[in-house]
């Protein structure tokens, strides 16, 4: 089997530095160097205050403090991180397209064919090259034509092993995978290459973790698993607003439907629907090459999972309108949260930036606390949006440190990520501060209703009728 001595990783992002912090850790004997063209963000990778890494997980900065220096390394000297490994991942971003065919639906994938051409230019050796990005099934084909057809004749092996870590459980997820997926030729050299990578895998998870399937089959399941997952969520958010018509409690509904070991308990949780980077993202891929394939019906079926989530967020905001007398023009409206989930610095299509642009076309004034993400990235997802100016943004929005203070004169709170600390604030405090009838609308479901009743406030929650 080949050996393998030297990885390189393409994109140091929220996959790529997570998942080789770990092959280091657990690989001694490999030298792991992950690369990148943005500067700034290796500058962040080395920097020597382990809380300015440029990505936020619980447990990376202790791996990153064990293995930085001694197998592993960030740098933007691509070329020569590539002519040195055996091994190369690409994990760049593959966003959605902005532009041209496929605008708003396929994966941009011009990252993707640049990291290809340019290991063709470099490798003088044979590479296996390994996709870690997320792909539309059959980019492997694409990738390879580039790498034999402007490459310097030497052999490319290409394999798919999609990542499944979820943000903020990214080290655990990491450490204890469900399973590790490969796809690659079943031909000698491809069953070699598929070897040598779970060979790297294996030195911390059991053989029977490991799935070698061909690689299309692995390139598609990414997209499935995706579709599936977000599919749970948006099937209970689409109940919980049927629960809210008619009494019916949302999360006893999950509790019910889940003790089936059908159907299984995780990814119940109702919602103000979900963000992240991936999700959206992969399902519009999934639409778009069904559609390609004149799949029409399967594309339709798949989109309804986005369309129901945006459905969620819009639902959402409406009710806060409604609520607050059908005007939130000059009101003062907190948010809880601005991240996409909890544990994460990640703004990604979260659903907080798409009620406050909701609250915001009502002219309400908004408020943000979130405890890890910065002012400078929640004006960025606003100005992106382009709905209004720059200008108007910093005028209605305001950033603040101070959660509990943020709520004086405030007439409601809303809760769009699920960080623990918010249900340990002074929420007696909090209702003293606020303007009354206080109302609070918590798109997570996470505190405590009764406690809340008990003080006075005018609590909704996803899923529950008032
Ligand atoms: N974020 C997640 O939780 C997650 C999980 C599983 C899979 N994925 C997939 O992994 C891929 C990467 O996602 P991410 O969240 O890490 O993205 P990211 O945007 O955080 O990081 C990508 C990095 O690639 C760099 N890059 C782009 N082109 C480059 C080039 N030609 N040369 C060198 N560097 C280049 C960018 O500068 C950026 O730092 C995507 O395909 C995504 O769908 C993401
Ligand atoms: O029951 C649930 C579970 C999640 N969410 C929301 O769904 C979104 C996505 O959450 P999660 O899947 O935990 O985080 P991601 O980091 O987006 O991870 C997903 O996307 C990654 C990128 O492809 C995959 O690797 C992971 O397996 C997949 O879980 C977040 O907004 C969550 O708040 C809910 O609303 N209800």
């Amino acid at each position: 089997m080949k050996k393998i001595n030297k990885i390189c990783c393409i994109g140091a992002g929220y996959v790529g530095g997570p998942t080789m912090s770990v092959i280091a850790y657990k690989c001694p004997g490999i030298e792991v160097t992950v690369v990148d063209i943005n500067e700034k963000r290796i500058d962040a990778w080395n920097d020597k205050n382990l809380d300015n890494l440029p990505v936020y997980e619980p447990g990376l900065k202790e791996i990153v403090a064990e293995t930085r220096g001694k197998n592993l390394f960030f740098s933007t000297q691509i070329d020569k991180a590539i002519d040195e490994a055996d091994m190369i991942f690409i994990s760049v971003n593959t966003p959605t397209k902005t532009y041209g065919k496929g605008k708003g639906q396929a994966a941009d994938l011009k990252y993707i064919e640049l990291c290809a051409r340019n290991i063709a230019k470099v490798a003088k050796t044979d590479k296996i090259v390994v996709e870690k990005s997320t792909l539309p099934v059959r980019t492997a084909q694409a990738i390879k034509n580039i790498l034999d057809n402007t490459g310097n004749h030497v052999n490319f092996e290409i394999l798919s092993n999609p990542e499944f870590l979820a943000e903020g459980t990214a080290i655990n997820d990491l450490l204890y995978a469900d399973r590790i997926l490969i796809g690659g030729d079943d031909t000698p050299s491809g069953t070699e290459a598929k070897d040598a990578l779970a060979a790297i895998y294996g030195h911390w998870l059991p053989d029977n973790k490991i799935l070698k399937t061909n690689i299309w089959s692995s390139e598609l399941s990414k997209l499935v698993a995706n579709a599936f997952l977000a599919q749970r969520i948006s099937s209970i958010n689409s109940i919980s607003a049927l629960c809210e018509k008619t009494d019916a409690n949302v999360q006893e509904v999950s509790k019910a439907i889940g003790l089936d070991s059908r159907i299984g308990p995780k990814f119940l949780n109702a919602s103000v629907g979900f963000g992240g980077s991936c999700f959206q993202k992969d399902i519009l891929n999934l639409v778009y090459i069904a559609k390609t394939y004149g799949l029409n019906e399967v594309s339709d079926y798949w989109e309804q999972v986005i369309l129901i989530n945006d459905y969620q967020k819009r639902r959402f905001a409406n009710n806060i309108v409604s609520s607050l007398y059908n005007t939130v023009s000059g009101k003062k409206i907190v948010f809880y949260g601005w991240a996409f989930k909890k544990d994460t610095n990640d703004t990604r299509e979260s659903a907080a930036i798409y009620v406050a642009d909701a609250l915001l076309d009502e002219q309400a004034e908004i408020v943000v606390y979130d405890p890890k993400v910065s002012e400078e990235r929640i004006y960025a997802d606003l100005d992106y949006l382009n709905t209004r100016t720059e200008e108007e943004n910093r005028k209605l929005v305001t950033v603040v440190k101070e959660p509990v203070e943020a709520t004086k004169e405030a007439h409601a709170i809303a809760v769009l990520t699920e960080w623990d600390e918010f249900k340990k604030y002074d929420w007696e405090t909090i209702y003293k501060n606020m303007l009354k009838p206080a109302f609070v609308f918590d798109g997570r479901r996470i505190l405590d209703k009764e406690k809340l009743d008990t003080l006075g406030f005018n609590y909704y929650r996803i899923g529950e009728g008032a």
